[in-house]
């Protein structure tokens, strides 16, 4: 007997995994046991890129969700409503569910997922995270018996692609951030990705399941890339780095003794050395390099968004639980009324993990200032860094912006607070004219 699928979202994300679901050959013989049951789309006028019976399709996504032919969901339609209320509708219908929404998990993953447990049900979400990338079925799984102390993301795929062309080709934000939109890569509202919600959104996801508890989406510290300039990259290339947007989860205290569990929770654009694993991640790639005990460091690499590889990860999901279901139906395990999850595959944080307030950070930085060019000016900023207890690696003038020297510092590992304390001081001094930017370095 096939498993039933019904699929929410016929975009991106929905085409590739139909494509898949119609290609079976040569993949796992489980995939020809799945049946397209049902198709929810907005617009039954829109044409689509792949032939689908149009008795399968509807814009009556509430019948799919409730219909109890229905084995598995899978929610690609993006966007918080009506994603939420089909989600929990399905769990209520005791239907499993696959979805690649990280907008939705990352501010109703603690409803939907009591919900879920409640009603015996998964809800999978491999693609919400690294598209393609197997990540979250590691962390739970694979990496379970660590104690995981950082994971340290490339995580957002449309602004890995800009960055990247605007390391390599200098070339225009608004015409590579529409290829971007066109291949694709992008949310329905690209806003998520450049201004770094959709990377908090996943860091929140994998820091919860790395840490073991629920985080509050508005704790997490999050910036995007809209500031950085050509002229920071150029900079940041000539010292040594590469410009990236970094996700980082990092347990604060690192013995396991340490009674206060607090976790730092950050999305910023990042100047990363050029020999670190991360710089040379590229393009739409992606990356999760996460530091556990006693695994030491592993990292996760491939395509961050896209059809196809999202569609692969959506796959992988559909086919866990119909494997479940598959031992199920054969009465290897029974059940008595409420099945029992698979503890690894499920989710059910009860507690809330503590977020270290961003002024508490401590990290290196990166500032360009645009100054009068005049004898003792660099002095003046040293000197007030110094005051706030802020160390200088370097403090150099590369040149003159019109008419006006332009000065460029790296700290060492500073206080996020006394930082932001001397510069707000030095914004003040009569020689200075801007502070042009600041970028947190690795
Ligand atoms: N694109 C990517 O690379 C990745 C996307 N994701 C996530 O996957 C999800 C889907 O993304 P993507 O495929 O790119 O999105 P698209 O915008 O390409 O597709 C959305 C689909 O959902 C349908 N839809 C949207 N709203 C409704 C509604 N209210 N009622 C009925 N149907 C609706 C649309 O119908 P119609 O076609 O009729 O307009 C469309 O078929 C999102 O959560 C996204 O964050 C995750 C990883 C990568
Ligand atoms: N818009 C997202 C798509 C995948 O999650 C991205 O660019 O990474
Ligand atoms: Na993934």
């Amino acid at each position: 007997m096939a498993f039933k699928i019904g699929l929410l979202g016929l975009g991106t994300v929905g085409t590739g995994t139909v494509q898949i679901l119609l290609n079976p050959a040569q993949r796992h013989p489980l995939v020809q046991e799945l049946e397209l049951y049902r198709v929810g789309v907005r617009s039954l006028a829109k044409p689509r890129s792949v032939a689908l019976p149009p008795s399968l399709i509807t814009t009556d996504l509430d019948a799919i969700v409730t219909d109890p032919e229905v084995d598995i969901v899978v929610e690609v339609i993006g966007g918080l409503e009506p994603a939420r209320s089909l989600i929990l509708k399905a769990i209520a219908h005791g239907k499993h569910v696959v979805t690649a929404n990280k907008a939705a998990i990352a501010r109703y993953g603690a409803e939907i997922f009591t919900a879920a447990e409640a009603a015996g049900v998964y809800v999978l979400l491999e693609a919400a995270v690294g598209g393609g990338i197997p990540v979250i079925e590691p962390l739970k799984q694979s990496l379970c018996a660590n104690r995981i102390l950082t994971v340290t993301g490339i995580i957002n795929g449309t602004t890995n692609y800009i960055l990247t062309r605007m390391q390599t080709e200098g070339g225009d934000f608004a015409d590579i951030l529409a290829d971007a939109q066109r291949l694709g890569y992008a949310e329905a509202d690209p806003t998520a990705d450049v201004d770094g919600m959709d990377a908090a959104d996943k860091i929140a996801i994998l820091a919860s399941l790395a840490f073991g508890g629920r985080i509050k989406l508005p704790e997490v510290h999050c910036e995007g890339i809209r500031q950085v300039s050509a002229a920071d990259i150029a900079y940041a290339d000539k010292l040594g780095f590469v410009i990236k947007l970094l996700a980082v989860a990092k347990r604060e205290s690192q013995l396991p003794t340490e009674s206060t569990e607090q976790l730092q929770l950050r999305v910023h654009p990042t100047l990363v050395p050029k020999s670190h694993p991360l710089a040379s991640v590229n393009d739409v790639n992606n990356a999760i390099l996460i530091e556990g005990d006693p695994i030491g460091q592993v990292m996760f690499f491939g395509p961050g968004a896209g059809a196809g590889p999202t569609a692969s990860a959506i796959m992988a999901d559909i086919l866990n639980i119909a494997a479940i279901l598959k031992v199920q139906q054969s009465g290897t395990v029974r059940s008595h009324g409420t099945p029992v999850l698979d503890p690894l595959l499920a989710c059910s944080h009860q507690s809330y993990c503590t977020i270290v307030p961003i002024e508490a950070l401590v990290t290196r930085f990166y500032a360009r200032f645009l100054t009068r060019d005049s004898p003792g000016v660099i002095g003046k900023l040293g000197t007030c860094f110094g005051n706030h207890d802020v160390s200088l690696e370097s403090i150099v003038q590369t040149g003159l912006r019109d008419n006006l020297a332009e000065i460029v510092v790296v700290t060492h590992h500073v206080r996020e607070g006394n930082f932001r304390t001397a510069l707000d001081e030095i914004r003040a001094m009569e020689a200075v004219s801007s502070i042009a930017s600041t970028l947190r370095v690795l």
